[in-house]
């Protein structure tokens, strides 16, 4: 017998209600608010007791353990930050999928948390195309984030992988180095004026939230390094990337209508009717969409008017030349990839970059490590080696192991996307368990990489030195031929490729992985070098006092306060 979702009991209910108005001396609306009352009782019944207990396929497979009887672990994944609950559950049962009923993204569907690497090897890599993102997962991404290769799914996100996936080589990635360093270099001048602005004055110390700067740089990076904009047009802040600016600040924030409109678009109201909610947020997301999509055409038709008339280089390997140059895309098909890659691009980095920021203020022990050796391989952030930034690729991938270990720790240890799912396409079995068409699936990055069945004792203890007791690896591109993406040579001795799960692995990985551990180690490597960084509250050394932010990346609710102080000679 299947599950019943609540917009069924609604269109149900609505419908019923009608003939019963004839019936009786009552009015149409007063005859539905009872006959949605009775069938929400019957449904919960069904759903939470007879449902699970005796119709549930998957009703063999173990459950958490300490359930509520009302609320069983809601509470938990609504008050803890995501992925937090899932990795006690882990702890708990070392089977492949745990059943879970409870996640407050889908209510109204079988649900099963894949844990175990044989059982991710199968969604993520040999069954990838049997699972799907879920509708209202697309349906709240699909605004901002553009209807790209993150959303698309079977035969069209292969060609569009294809397609796009020269821009991402390593090889590719490298030739970025010199820009990624110039922005992040350029960047830090306004910080550090204010800075000495602050100590003149005698105002110290100068707080900053470093979640905005960095979200500021990420997206000045994707600007020019995504679309080949010239990078004079970020410094004299032109108008559509201002426009862009402005617009993801205020999607990004957080308000009371967002929760009232993920609790609409996942438990209640069918995807359809999502865009006609008449709050004052969902308008204003609609009227950002659809100026997104503007600044984007705009973007595009001058970079095709550049190509034409030969004003930009085309054998370029900016996302965009890359995506016009296959000829394949329509205009509006490009704008949907573009709003991918500038959203996809930049939040996700400035969030690890938040995350470095605060282990470093935590850890001044490791904070003067680290600038010990940029200082010493780096010679300033305008030149930082003899030949400009020509070598900066060979000097950070060879030369700074102490960098590149702490950013993959942040990376492990951060997830800066906590939580991901997936829906099964059509019936299926993981690990020989049958699964039916329908069945949600939680794939949980910050759960897999503190899982101790993984990563031995010290899975919760944030320690880049893990990564150093490994023999040296070369520097080879993380994206296979096939655009797979494989950790093995940096999994930091752990048992499986599965044990990090940071970009996802397989069809689905991210494709911008090389970039963005890049980008990471550049722009970090810029700030520690000048700078010495504290929490403005110190209270905050403890992470049981941060609050998250609940969205796509796990960020700090309101920003990361930090203390900064120059560090003279750099
Ligand atoms: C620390 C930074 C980043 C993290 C943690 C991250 C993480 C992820 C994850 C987990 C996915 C898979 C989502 C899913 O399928 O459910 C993904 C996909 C993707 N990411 Fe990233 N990402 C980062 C940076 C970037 C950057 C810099 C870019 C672009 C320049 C990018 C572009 C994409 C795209 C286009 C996809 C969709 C790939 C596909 O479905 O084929 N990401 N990312």
């Amino acid at each position: 017998m299947p599950s019943v979702s609540l917009p069924t009991v609604l269109a149900f209910s609505a419908t019923l209600s009608y003939p019963l108005t004839k019936i009786g001396d009552t009015t149409y609306p007063s005859v539905f608010c009872r006959v949605y009352a009775i069938s929400l009782a019957l449904w919960a019944i069904y759903r939470f007791a007879l449902y699970p207990n005796l119709f549930s396929p998957l009703r063999h497979l173990p459950t958490v353990d300490g359930n509520s009887w009302w609320s069983r672990q809601s509470l938990r994944l609504l008050h803890e930050p995501r992925g937090v609950p899932q990795s006690d559950w882990y702890v708990v049962l070392l089977y492949f999928a745990i059943r879970d009923m409870d996640d407050p993204n889908v209510i109204n569907a079988e649900h099963i948390i894949v844990a175990s690497p044989d059982a991710l090897a199968e969604v993520l890599t040999t069954k990838s195309y049997q699972f799907k993102k879920p509708g209202p997962v697309v349906a709240a991404l699909k605004p901002i984030a553009g209807n790209g290769i993150l959303l698309s799914e079977g035969d069209q996100h292969k060609l569009q992988r294809k397609t796009l996936l020269p821009a991402f080589a390593y090889r590719h990635i490298k030739d970025l180095y010199g820009l990624m360093w110039d922005i992040s270099s350029y960047a830090i001048a306004p910080l550090t004026e204010a800075v000495a602005a602050a100590s003149k004055a005698d105002r110290q110390p100068y707080i900053v939230d470093i979640h905005e700067w960095s979200s500021k740089v990420t997206l000045d990076i994707i600007f020019v390094a995504g679309i080949g904009q010239d990078i004079d047009s970020v410094r004299n802040q032109d108008s559509n990337y201002r426009t862009l600016r402005r617009i993801y600040k205020a999607v990004f924030a957080q308000s009371i209508q967002d929760t009232i409109l993920f609790v609409l678009r996942f438990w209640i109201l069918p995807a359809w009717l999502m865009p006609y909610v008449p709050l004052k947020r969902n308008m204003e997301i609609s009227k950002a969409a659809r100026t997104l999509r503007d600044i984007c055409r705009q973007l595009i038709r001058q970079k095709k008017s550049d190509l034409e008339s030969e004003l930009a280089n085309k054998t370029e390997k900016d996302i965009l030349t890359v995506a016009l140059s296959y000829g394949g895309f329509t205009e509006d098909e490009l704008i949907e990839q573009l709003l991918t890659f500038l959203v996809a691009g930049h939040e996700t980095t400035a969030t690890a970059l938040t995350w470095a920021v605060y282990v470093l203020s935590k850890n001044p022990d490791m904070q003067a490590r680290l600038r010990d050796e940029v200082r010493t391989n780096l010679s300033s952030p305008s030149s930082p080696s003899p030949n400009g930034t020509e070598d900066l690729a060979a000097l950070i991938d060879n030369n700074m192991p102490y960098l590149h270990a702490l950013c993959q720790e942040v990376l492990r240890y951060f997830a800066p996307v906590p939580i991901t799912s997936r829906e099964a396409v059509v019936d299926t079995s993981i690990n020989g368990t049958p699964i039916p068409a329908g069945t949600q699936i939680t794939i949980c990055p910050r759960a897999t990489n503190h899982d101790v069945s993984l990563w031995g004792n010290d899975a919760q203890v944030f320690n880049p030195d893990r990564y150093l007791s490994q023999p040296k690896q070369a520097q080879t591109d993380p994206l296979d031929e096939s655009g797979y993406g494989d950790s093995s040579k940096k999994n930091a001795g752990t048992r499986s490729n599965y044990a990090t799960l940071t970009f996802l692995h397989g069809p689905r990985s991210c494709i911008g992985q090389s970039f963005s551990k890049s980008e990471l180690a550049i722009m970090l490597a810029t700030l520690v070098g000048r700078f010495e960084f504290a929490l403005a509250d110190e209270s905050l050394k403890d992470e049981k006092k941060l609050k998250f932010r609940r969205g796509a990346t796990n960020r700090p609710l309101n920003g990361l306060n930090v203390k900064v102080t120059l560090v003279e000679g750099w």
